[in-house]
Order: C-alpha cells, then structure tokens, then sequence
C-alpha cells in the first residue's frame, strides 16, 4: 500500500478522538487497513502474554488443580465463564447472573430458542424472522423444529415489516439487531415491546452489535439473546460466544442442552440434572479454558471505556466514509445500502456493486481488507477502538483507486 497524505480535516478528527489511545492496546499489521472486525476483531496485545501464562503456568505447571486454585479469590479455572459473563453483561446492559459464556453462538441460538419455545403460551407454533437473517439463525431454528417432529412453522418475513406479522400464532420472535449485510440496526427496544404486547418471546442475535455499541438488554426488557466473541469483542478466532437469559426465566425455561457444567453441583455427580442458579445452568460442558482465557482478557480492552463515546466514534468513523466514497456512486456503479440515519445503523458501511466480488478481491490486494459477501455487496466494518479517520481516509482512497483501475 502506498503512503499517502492524510488531510488536516482528517487529522483533527482524530486529535479529538477520546478513545484515540485505545489503538496501541492492539496489534494491527502494518501495510493494512482492516476493516473486518466485524468478522473478527484484531488482536489485543495483552492477549498473547495471557495466553503464554495459561498454558505454561496454569496447565504445564499447576495442571488439573487449576480447576479449582484460586477458587477464593474467583481465580478458578471453573468459574472462568462466569467471569467472562460478568464482563460481556456490563456491555449488553444485563446482570451477570443473565450470562452465559460458552460453545458458538449457533449453539447459544439453539439453547435460547429452545428457552423461549418452552416459555411461550399454549397453542402458539410459528418461529418468526427475519427472511434475510444470518443463515445460522434460520438453520438452527429449521433444525430445532425438525427435532420437534415439524410441528412448528418457521416464517420468514422481511424485517422492516416484522411489525405487521406480530400475530397471535407467533411463539418466538428471531431476529438479529444489525444485519451483516447492509448493516441496518433494528430498533431492539420498539420491537421487543411490539412483540411482548403481543405475548411473544423475543431472541435477539447480537453478533454485529455486543461491543460495537452500548446494548440495554435490561432496559429493553428483553428475553433472550446470543452473541459472538471473536467480532466486536476482540476474543479472537472461535472465541466461545454468550447468550442472555432474563432473570424472570429462569425458572421456567428448559434447558435443552443440560450437561454437567450446569449443573448446580457438578462433583455430587448426582443422577438427575438440577440446574445451576442463574444463567450458569446454560453452560453445558467443560469451559473451553485457552479460548475463555484469550476472551476475558480481550474484554479488559474495555474496562475504562465509555460505551457512549464508543458509539460516537463509530458514527463518525461510518459518516466519514460514506461522505467520502459519496461521489464516487456518480462515477461507479456504487449504491450505499447501509441507512444514513444513525438510529438504524450498526458498525459497518455496505454497498452494492455488480462486481463486488472481484472489487474486494483488489482491495484486499491493495491491503484493504473487508468482506465480500453474496450476492453484490461490499462490506466495510469499523471497530471505533482500533479505528482513525486517517484509516477510513485511506480505505476511501484505496475504494477510489480500485475502482479507476478497473474502468
Ligand atoms: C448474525 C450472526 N449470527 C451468528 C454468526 C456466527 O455463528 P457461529 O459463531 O456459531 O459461527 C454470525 C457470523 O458468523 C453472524 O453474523
Ligand atoms: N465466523 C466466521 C468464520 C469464518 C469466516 C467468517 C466468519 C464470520 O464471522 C462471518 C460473519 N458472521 C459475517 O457477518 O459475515
């Protein structure tokens, strides 16, 4: 990539910028301008060091004894996923005893969805979403269903009209916040009081929004949700991923996947499954530790961050660049589909273009690194921790040059 300029107006942006110091607590590889976060996020420098500390330390020295060392001080290798939990909660605006941490948000889907079946009123058998919902979402709720030996429907609607399919028949409402494609955010707090009124149990998908910007599970009076580790949240590749589970359902919501992690005594070894208190009961197995590990300190990153400036910076991360590759629509077949209004969108920029495909393939070459993603669309995520407006200058330029070569 070559070096270029970087306009003042950019640079005052970013003298400005309070997060501006959050950048050196990443590794971020020279030549490049990464703006895949949203797939997964960079790596945290704190995070190797940890890591080397697990596994020397912790699993080569003191071994299976880490299981419980340090179980007064909370240091145990055991209730490392209630740790993780507590920290992701602050950023999802839940409590932590709402938190669970494990397995891959296609399983925590499963899970939750199974919860929310179980605690929807009688006679209700449609699952519905969002026809354009991350493919995870509808498989999982195609093979919950398939489980159920079909009896439920699972209906795919279009989300901008998902209010006038709020029926009396609905179970379960699925659908993600922010969606990968166009990085359109739904408004989390409107709907689920729609579909609540209407005596359905609502799953969120918070993939594209748990450490992009403040969610308030609490405040929206939310049921259930899922989200990943390894995008926003920086817990690197795989990391294990969270679900919410409101405290009011605890006691009612099956737990579909009941192993022995969840259970409220492990080591009584006892017959039958009594759950955990809390979310904990959804913690199925052994807790993924190395992967837990990376996680938990991937979430310190955001320790001392105000999750409002965060969202400030994202918006203006994403309003730059769409301000920027504006004039370039009038001269490409370029079409922002990414909503200006900042209500209703997430942490990513997406357009259409007819050659999408080959267009990522130049800029990834030209080391701007987002995503191609089926069947037309470009797609630019920003990570307000990592992220300058001088990067998102150099990304528009590069689009630009890209774009030039190709005419
Ligand atoms: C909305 C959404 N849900 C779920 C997932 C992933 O689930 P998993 O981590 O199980 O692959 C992704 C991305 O992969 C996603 O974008
Ligand atoms: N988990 C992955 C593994 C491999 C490649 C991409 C992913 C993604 O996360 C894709 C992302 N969910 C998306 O919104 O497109």
């Amino acid at each position: 990539m070559t070096t270029l300029t970087i306009p003042d107006h950019m640079l005052a942006l970013d003298a400005r910028d309070p997060l501006a110091s959050k950048r050196a607590e990443f590794h971020l590889p020279r030549g490049v301008v990464y703006l895949d976060g949203n797939s997964l996020g960079a790596l945290p420098r704190r995070v190797p060091q940890r890591l080397a500390r697990v596994t020397q330390g912790e699993w080569g020295e003191t071994l299976i004894r880490s299981w419980t060392a340090g179980a007064d001080a909370g240091q145990d290798w055991m209730a490392l996923p209630d740790r993780v939990a507590a920290k992701i909660a602050r950023l999802i605006g839940a409590a932590a005893h709402e938190v669970a941490v494990g397995d891959s948000t296609s399983v925590n889907t499963f899970k939750v969805l199974a919860a929310a079946l179980g605690v929807a009123g009688p006679g209700r058998r449609v699952i519905l979403t969002d026809a354009d919902n991350f493919p995870t979402d509808l498989y999982v709720a195609q093979g919950l269903n398939a489980l159920l030996g079909s009896t439920l429907e699972l209906r795919r609607v279009p989300a901008d009209d998902i209010e006038a399919y709020l029926g009396e028949d609905v179970a379960a409402l699925l659908l993600t916040q922010v969606d990968y494609r166009t990085g359109r955010k739904l408004d989390l707090e409107a709907i689920t009081a729609l579909a609540q009124a209407k005596g359905i149990v609502t799953v969120w998908d918070l993939a594209h929004s748990a450490g992009a910007f403040p969610v308030d599970l609490s405040g929206a009076g939310a049921d259930f949700a899922v989200g990943c580790g390894y995008k926003f949240l920086n817990g690197g590749p795989g990391a294990p991923a969270f679900l919410y589970a409101a405290e009011r359902h605890h006691d009612a919501a099956p737990v579909a996947i009941s192993g022995w992690m969840g259970h409220a005594d492990p080591f009584e070894m006892a017959r039958d499954f009594t759950p955990a208190p809390g979310a904990r009961r959804f913690v199925a197995g052994t807790p993924m530790v190395l992967s837990l590990s990376a996680l938990d300190e991937a979430l310190d990153v955001f320790a001392d961050v105000d999750m409002e400036a965060l969202r400030a910076k994202s918006l203006s991360l994403t309003d730059t660049f769409i301000d920027l590759v504006e004039p370039l629509a009038a001269r490409f077949p370029l079409t922002l589909v990414t909503p200006r209004d900042h209500a209703r969108r997430g942490s990513q920029v997406s357009y259409r273009h007819p050659q999408a495909r080959e267009v990522m393939a130049d800029l990834i070459q030209a080391g701007i690194i987002g995503d191609y993603r089926t069947p037309d669309i470009l797609r630019f995520g920003f990570t307000p921790l990592y992220h300058s407006h001088a990067d998102v200058w150099q990304a528009a330029r590069g689009v630009q040059a890209v774009l030039e070569a190709r005419t």
